[in-house]
């Protein structure tokens, strides 16, 4: 397995794909940073390239993990070296149609995953071409779900929508956590008990909702006694307008995604 770019997002793959048992020596990652190379090899025990072409020789699967914008000079340099093998894409809002166009017609399964796919605990939206067989399909889906949860998705359109929720998600739980240990500094705590109390809250509020017997809703009105605490901080929320902010900020994230993969 290859990897063209070696950088945030493909260190959280590989992190997963390797804590849950992938040979570290069956993966080279491409990346033009000598001490991004240097790094995952210390850290990753993976092999390392700087040429794209002979660094994918060996490879059956190549994911594709460069900002969207130097995909066309991946591919140029790339030529057909990829024919044959699958296109594991994890550009954000980069169309099949444009990949197919500057790769040729090959197997090409375009995903968004996120960073939690660091602890096995990623969520990935993926779509097939029509070049993709059941083999490769069913390959696509072991690599995905090695480092968390896949939802193969019925439409190619709706990946622009997993990147507003959940492949830039963990944005929106970190900035709030930010802003949480921030406002309890300035309650009084220390800036650690600040900090653990917020992290311990955080996790065990995702993993009630995570448990999925119990809406989030109804989560929330529980914690919310009659006239007490958190009627008091919520309310004022919901009044300024929070669910507005949520979906104008999501919508946002969409777009942005969308104008990231068309431009040229
Ligand atoms: N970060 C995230 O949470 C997520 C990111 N993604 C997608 O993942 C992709 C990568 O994002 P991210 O990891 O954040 O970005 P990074 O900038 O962290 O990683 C990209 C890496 O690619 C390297 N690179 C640049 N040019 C080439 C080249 N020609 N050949 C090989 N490698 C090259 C970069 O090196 P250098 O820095 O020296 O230029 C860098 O190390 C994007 O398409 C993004 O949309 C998808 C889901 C979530
Ligand atoms: O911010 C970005 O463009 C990437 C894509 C999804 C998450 N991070």
């Amino acid at each position: 397995m290859a990897f063209i770019g070696g950088g945030n997002m493909a260190s959280a793959i590989l992190g997963g794909l390797i804590a849950q048992g992938m040979a570290p020596a069956q993966i080279i990652v491409i990346d033009p940073g000598a001490d991004q190379r240097a790094h995952l090899r210390a850290t990753y025990g993976v092999r390392t390239a700087d040429d794209v072409t002979a660094g994918c020789a060996e490879a059956d699967t190549v994911v594709l993990a460069v900002k969207p914008q130097v995909i066309a000079e991946v591919a140029e340099r790339v030529g057909g070296a990829l024919k044959g093998k699958l296109l594991v894409s994890i550009a954000a809002g980069v169309p099949i149609a444009r990949l197919e166009a500057l790769f040729g017609p090959i197997a090409i399964v375009r995903t968004m995953p996120n960073t939690p796919a660091l602890l096995g605990l990623g969520a990935t939206g993926m779509f097939a071409n029509d070049c993709v067989d059941a083999a490769q399909r069913a390959r696509a889906k072991t690599i995905v779900e090695a480092f968390g949860l896949c939802v193969d998705l019925p439409r190619e359109d709706l990946l622009d929508a997993v990147t507003a929720v959940s492949g830039s998600g963990p944005a929106y739980f970190y900035l709030l956590i930010e802003e949480m240990i921030r406002a309890g500094a300035s309650l009084g705590f220390t800036r650690e008990d600040a900090t653990i109390m917020t992290l311990q809250t955080a996790l065990g509020a995702a993993s009630m909702a995570a448990q999925g017997d119990v809406p989030p809703e109804v989560l929330r009105r529980r914690v919310t006694s009659p006239n007490g605490t958190t009627h008091a901080a919520i309310t004022p929320m919901q009044k300024d307008g929070f669910a507005d902010m949520v979906l104008r900020a999501m919508t946002a994230f969409r777009d942005k995604a969308v104008e990231l993969g068309r431009a040229e």
